[in-house]
């Protein structure tokens, strides 16, 4: 996990965590643990691992859970970006995983009006797939949109802890 530019430890605090179950907490916990002992295994000073508690730890990780964006990153013409995220979803070319901080408030649509995307590099733009009106909540898909109602269901409730109630799932599609 690499934390870019100066941050204090409680940076992701204001993020929306994960619901964890007792397994997940327990395996988090077993990754503390080795953690915690291999900082000790290599001296790290006590002062500079004052932050690192199993609850800072926990809450870390539930928080990228859910917040985080998988980098798929387009390159081409403008028009075609949309088309080139796609090929690259398709064809495994993920960068990398990363949180930023204001992409983490989108929250999910499953006909949503706009898309993360990656151009060239790591720094997420925010694309609008239609014109979008004044006042009008800005949403992003968290799946693949072309999985059938009842999949996506089940994604979003395992995965984000949601029941779905967008248009596009009211309306039995
Ligand atoms: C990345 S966060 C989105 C921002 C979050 N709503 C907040 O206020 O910080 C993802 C979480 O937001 C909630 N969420 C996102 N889209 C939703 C939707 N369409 N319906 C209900 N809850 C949603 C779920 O709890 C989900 O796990």
């Amino acid at each position: 996990m690499t934390i870019a530019g100066a941050t204090s430890a409680d940076l992701l605090d204001i993020l929306q965590p994960a619901m964890l179950s007792p397994r997940m907490i327990s395996e988090m916990e077993e990754g503390f643990d080795i953690l915690k002992s291999a900082f000790k295994v290599a001296k790290f000073p006590d002062e500079k691992m004052a932050f690192l508690t199993k609850q800072w730890y926990t809450g870390i990780l539930a928080r990228i859970r859910i917040n985080a964006f998988r980098i798929e990153c387009a390159g081409g013409l403008y028009e075609d970006l949309l088309q080139a995220a796609a090929a690259s979803v398709e064809a495994e070319g993920a960068v990398g995983n990363a949180v930023y901080m204001l992409p983490s408030f989108y929250n999910h649509d499953c006909d949503p009006n706009t898309h993360i995307i990656w151009i060239e590099s790591a720094d997420a733009k925010v694309m609008a797939l239609r014109d979008v009106e004044e006042g009008e909540e800005l949403r992003i898909c968290y799946i693949d949109a072309s999985m059938d109602r009842d999949a996506r269901q089940t994604f979003l409730s395992q995965g984000f802890g949601f029941h779905c109630t967008c248009l596009r799932c009211m309306s039995g599609d």
